[in-house]
C-alpha cells in the first residue's frame, strides 16, 4: 500500500492550476509557430502572432493567458494499492472536497488571481460561486500504487461547441465531424485541437472526447510515420478535411483551423456508433503528473527557449486611431471590414448576464444604470487585477451569444459599437447595418495582451454579477479589427462559403 496524504493532493492540484494558467504546453507553442510560418492570409497570420506574443507575455508575468481561466477539471487515476490519509488526523475529506479546496485556493490566489466563472443554479438565479467551485471530477480505479492526476482548465468557448450524435454503424464518422465544423463558428478560438470520442455509451463517448484532448500534439509526427490503425487514419483524414474548409485562425479564413485531431475509442453496442466532438481552444491548459506518496508535486517552468523568435509586444503603428470619447455615427460609417483600429478612451463592458438584465429592464420600461448612446461595449468578463495592474487578462468573449440583444440595444439605447470575438448571425448583422453601427473583433485567447491596453477599470453597474458586471475601462491603443461594418460587410464570410 502507498499512503498518499490528502494535503499533498490539494497542494499539487492547486499549484497545477496556477502553473497552467500562465504556461502553455511546449507542444502547443511549437504547433502554433508552425501554423504562423505556413499561414498566408494576413488576418489569420496576425491573429496567430497575437496568440504567440500573448503566450510569451503571460509566461513572463505569470498571469493568465486568457480571461476565461476555465472550469477546473481533475481526472484521477487511483491505484488499487493507494490509501489516502490525513496528516492532521480526523475525518478524511471526499475527493470532491479535496478538489474544491484546491480550486478555491488556486483561483483566489492573491499573487495570480484567476477568474471565477462557475454559476450555481443554472436554471435559476445563476449566481457566481465566486471561487470557481465546484471542480469537475472524474475518478478511475487502475492497477498500481500511485495516483495519476490530470489537471485541466477548460474554457467555456470550446465546451459550448461540443457535439454528440449516435450514428449508424455504417455511417462515416469523418463526414459527420466535417458537417459540424461550419456550425461551430469561431467561438472556440481556432486554431486548436479537436477531441473525438467514438464508441462506448453516449456519456462515455463525451468523456472520451474530452480526455483525448490532453495528450501532446503530434499530428506532424503522425503524418511522417503514416497511419497504423483506424484511429490514426481518422485523425489524418479529419485534420486534412477540416483545414481544407479554410476557416482558419479566429474564423478569419486561413490554412490552419486545427493543430491536431485526437481520437479515443471504446467498444460499443452492435447497433450504434456513438460519436462526440469537443474542441479545445487556443488557451489550451492541461498537465499530468503522478503522486507516489513522497510528497506534493513540484512543477518546473518550461524552457524559455520555446518562446524564442516571438516578439514581446505588437507594433502599435499599424492602425487608425479612434477616440472613443467623441465617437459619432458619421465616423463609424467610414470604417470598413478588415481595417485595424486602435481604440483609446472610455469603453463599457458587458456580456451575457448584463445584456439579459439590460434588455429585461428595457422591456419593463425601467431606466438603465448606464447611458449607452454613442458608446462602445466590449463583450468581456475580465480577470481581477493584482498589484500594479488595472485589470487582469481581458480578452473578448463570443459575440454570437449576444446576437439576440443587438437589435433592442441598438434601437432603444443608441449603442454604436460592439467588440467581441467570432462571427455574428444574420439578424445581428442586419441590425448593425440598419442602425449604422459596427462590430469589431479582438483576438480570442490573447486576453493578457489586450489587458496591456487597459489603463483603468471600475465597476459601474450590476456588481452582483461578478466578472459579468458592467465596467468602464479607459483604454489606450487597443487593437481591434472591423468585422461587421455599417455598410453590411462581414469579415467572417468564410462561414457562408464553406462547403461540406
Ligand atoms: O468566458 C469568456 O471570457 C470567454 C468564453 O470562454 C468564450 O470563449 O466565449
Amino acid at each position: 500500500m502507498t499512503v498518499i496524504y490528502v494535503e499533498d493532493v490539494v497542494d499539487s492540484i492547486a499549484d497545477a492550476l496556477q502553473f497552467i494558467s500562465y504556461y502553455h504546453p511546449a507542444d502547443f507553442i511549437d504547433a502554433l509557430k508552425d501554423a504562423y510560418e505556413s499561414e498566408g492570409g494576413a488576418a489569420a497570420k496576425n491573429a496567430i502572432l497575437q496568440l504567440l506574443v500573448n503566450s510569451r507575455l503571460s509566461a513572463m508575468a505569470k498571469r493568465p493567458i486568457c480571461q476565461d481561466t476555465g472550469v477546473a477539471h481533475v481526472f484521477l487515476e487511483v491505484g488499487m494499492e493507494v490509501q489516502f490519509s490525513n496528516r492532521l488526523g480526523g475525518f478524511l475529506p471526499t475527493i470532491q472536497q479535496l478538489v474544491d479546496e484546491a480550486v478555491r485556493r488556486a483561483y483566489l490566489s492573491e499573487v495570480n488571481t484567476l477568474r471565477a466563472s462557475m454559476v450555481s443554479s443554472p436554471l435559476g438565479i445563476r449566481s457566481n460561486t465566486r471561487d470557481n467551485t465546484p471542480g469537475i471530477v472524474h475518478v478511475e480505479m487502475v492497477a498500481g500504487a500511485r495516483l495519476g492526476v490530470t489537471v485541466v482548465a477548460k474554457g467555456g468557448g470550446g465546451d459550448v461547441k461540443a457535439r454528440f450524435a449516435t450514428l449508424n454503424p455504417s455511417d462515416s464518422p469523418a463526414d459527420w465531424i466535417i458537417e459540424q465544423l461550419p456550425g461551430m463558428g469561431a467561438g472556440w478560438c481556432p486554431p486548436g485541437v479537436l477531441g473525438i470520442g467514438i464508441g462506448g455509451s453516449p456519456e462515455q463517448a463525451m468523456l472520451l472526447a474530452k480526455k483525448s484532448l490532453f495528450s501532446p500534439i503530434d499530428l506532424h509526427q503522425l503524418r511522417e510515420r503514416g497511419p497504423v490503425s483506424p484511429v490514426d487514419a481518422l485523425r489524418l483524414e479529419v485534420a486534412e478535411r477540416v483545414n481544407a474548409l479554410g476557416i482558419g485562425a479566429q474564423g478569419l479564413g486561413g490554412l490552419t483551423t486545427v493543430l491536431d485531431v485526437k481520437v479515443m475509442e471504446a467498444p460499443c453496442h452492435a447497433a450504434t456508433l456513438p460519436i462526440a466532438l469537443i474542441p479545445n481552444c487556443a488557451a489550451t491548459r492541461h498537465i499530468r503528473f503522478f503522486l507516489d506518496g513522497s510528497g506534493p508535486m513540484t512543477f518546473e517552468p518550461p524552457d524559455p527557449g520555446i518562446w524564442d523568435g516571438i516578439p514581446d509586444m505588437l507594433p502599435t503603428d499599424g492602425g487608425m486611431h479612434v477616440d472613443l470619447d467623441t465617437l459619432t455615427k458619421i465616423e463609424v460609417a467610414q470604417w470598413r471590414v478588415g481595417q485595424t483600429l486602435l481604440l483609446s478612451g472610455k469603453l463599457l463592458t458587458g456580456r451575457d448576464a448584463a445584456h439579459k438584465r439590460l434588455t429585461d429592464m428595457l422591456a419593463a420600461n425601467e431606466p438603465l444604470p448606464v447611458d449607452l448612446k454613442d458608446r462602445a461595449i466590449y463583450y468581456v468578463g475580465p480577470v481581477d487585477p493584482v498589484d500594479g495592474e488595472a485589470v487582469g487578462s481581458a480578452g473578448p468573449t463570443t459575440a454570437t451569444r449576444m446576437d439576440k440583444f443587438v437589435a433592442p440595444l441598438l434601437e432603444q439605447t443608441g449603442l454604436l459599437v460592439m467588440i467581441g470575438k467570432a462571427e455574428r448571425g444574420r439578424a445581428a448583422r442586419e441590425a448593425i447595418h440598419q442602425h449604422g453601427a459596427a462590430y469589431l473583433v479582438a483576438v480570442g485567447g490573447a486576453g493578457y495582451l489586450v489587458s496591456k491596453a487597459v489603463l483603468s477599470a471600475r465597476v459601474i453597474a450590476f456588481p452582483d454579477l461578478g466578472m459579468e458586471a458592467i465596467y468602464e475601462f479607459e483604454v489606450r491603443n487597443m487593437p481591434v479589427t472591423v468585422a461587421v461594418d455599417a455598410a453590411g460587410g462581414n469579415i467572417h464570410s468564410v462561414f457562408n462559403l464553406v462547403k461540406v
